[in-house]
């Protein structure tokens, strides 16, 4: 825990930094941007105090403060500026600045200021923290051959750089296995970023991953950028519009990016993590997959088994769904009668263990709230009847109703059980239903399906792309 002061001015540097070390921080000083930059490389301080102006350095404090803002976001950075120079000081807030003192300052100012961004700087520590644990106990549960073959081939990944290509069907855990990865990797402390192909918007891509510059907002960093240090997670990169493969093509290549707006070279150093439930060589052969983004994205390409190749791990994993859903949602904690159990495991699952996962939910909402799971509870294991004719069976439920509110529960049943087939992905929903993307989301939000953003830990029947 030590404070940085950057100041050209011998007297300020070491008046503040006795002030400081009187408060009981530990200080250290530089007196140019060599001695600062050479600071935060030996160890990246909990906090800087950054003069604006500094006298025969190479770089200036604004662009001290971009650097440290890219590649240490996490330290807050208080501006010291000359009398008179609030313009500057607000550029430097729009650059990320925690805050500003104006010389010549007060030292109670300076020390409200200075316990304010250490508290702060604390607590995003502590954060930090919590969430990496977060994501590692988030473990990935399994113990059949299937599971134990994607266990090792990710074993072998995590210490390397390599680029990771995960293929598996939809809701098969793609993405928990980006996130096995990344948190076991030596970039665990630093960000993982999911960036959902398909629910941005083509037009809104280059801003959204490369982030914009204007005068009023000052510089808004993109999803790269927010995960500098860390992990990127394209998930479906198929579903990437052509014009953006080529340009995060040209960034793997070079390494650095513009942001929408800005005329500055932003560096990152990211691991690039992508996963696809299609054939991405027919996307090549039909035009819709640029070949040199396949190469650089498949270095290592790893399989992810579809639930059916490992319905020894179902029961498991439905236990599993079943306590977290008691822990977090007070839902029943429920048991699986024996035939219920083997039924699970002979059930077709198109949608995986996302599917798994929403159904365990829905039978514990709709279900009993006591004893254990009985097989025909579980949703398609209704007696057969009219159906196979090819009439729809009406269950008591749907006929004591009116027809406005038996055909609203239809469709919402019906489109949620589409959504999960297209594993949350609401452009491919809307094609199969044959509706617009935007009729789509109105016609769920009226049915009251209300969607999580994509990327968060937990993926429920809600989950759909925005
Ligand atoms: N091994 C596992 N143990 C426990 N839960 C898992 C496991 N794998 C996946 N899940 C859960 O299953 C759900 C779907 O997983 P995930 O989102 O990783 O799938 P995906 O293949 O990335 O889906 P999509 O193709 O739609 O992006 C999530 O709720 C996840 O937490």
């Amino acid at each position: 825990m030590s404070i940085l002061i950057v100041d050209d001015e011998q007297d300020i540097r070491e008046l503040v930094g006795d002030i400081l070390q009187d408060e009981g921080y530990t200080v250290r000083l530089a007196a140019n941007s060599d001695d600062c930059m050479a600071e935060i490389n030996a160890e990246p301080p909990s906090l800087m105090i950054l003069d604006i102006w500094l006298k025969d350095s190479r770089m200036d404090g604004i662009d001290i403060l971009k650097t440290v803002k890219r590649d240490n976001p996490d330290v807050p950075v208080v501006i010291i500026s000359g009398h008179g120079n609030i313009e500057i000081a607000v550029a430097a807030i729009k650059q990320g600045a925690y805050d500003f003192i104006e010389k010549p300052f007060n030292i109670d100012q300076l020390m409200v200021v200075v316990a304010r961004a250490m508290e702060t700087s604390r607590l995003r520590r502590e954060n930090q923290e919590l969430r990496r644990r977060d994501v590692a106990s988030a473990d990935m549960l399994g113990s059949s051959a299937a599971f134990k073959t994607l266990k090792s081939n990710l074993d072998k990944v995590t210490k390397s750089n390599g680029r990771v290509m995960l293929t598996g069907e939809p809701g098969s855990g793609k993405e928990m296995a980006a996130r096995y990865i990344h948190s076991n990797s030596n970039r665990a402390s630093a960000p993982f970023i999911t960036v959902s192909s398909a629910s941005i918007e083509p037009e809104r891509m280059e801003e959204v991953l490369f982030g914009r510059e204007t005068p009023e907002r000052g510089v808004e960093p993109g999803l790269l950028e927010q995960a500098h240090g860390g992990v990127v997670y394209f998930d479906e990169v198929a579903d990437m519009p052509l014009g953006t493969q080529g340009k995060i093509l040209r960034v793997l290549t070079e390494q650095q990016f513009t942001r929408a707006g800005g005329t500055d070279k932003v560096r990152v150093d990211l691991r690039v993590i992508s996963s696809t439930c299609r054939d991405l060589r027919s996307e090549i052969g039909l035009g819709r997959f640029r070949q040199e983004l396949y190469d650089r994205l498949n270095v290592v390409p790893i399989p992810v088994p579809a639930l059916s190749e490992r319905c020894e791990d179902i029961p498991d994993l439905a236990r599993h769904f079943i306590g977290w859903f008691h822990k977090t949602q007070g839902l029943p904690a429920r048991s699986f009668t024996p035939e219920a159990e083997t039924m699970l495991q002979t059930m077709p699952w198109p949608g995986n263990i996302r599917q798994l996962r929403n159904m365990v939910e829905r039978v514990l909402i709709l279900g009993d709230t006591s004893g254990p799971i009985e097989a025909h509870e579980l949703p398609g294991t209704e007696p057969k009847s009219e159906a196979e004719t090819g009439g729809l069976p009406l269950s008591g439920a749907i006929a004591a109703l009116p027809l406005r509110e038996a055909r609203e529960l239809f469709e919402r049943e019906y489109l949620l059980t589409q959504i999960n087939r297209f594993g949350g992905n609401i452009s491919r929903t809307a094609s199969f239903v044959g509706m617009e993307r935007s009729a789509l989301h109105r016609k769920l939000k009226s049915l009251g399906v209300v969607g999580t953003s994509r990327g968060g830990a937990g993926r429920g029947f809600t989950d759909y792309d925005e």
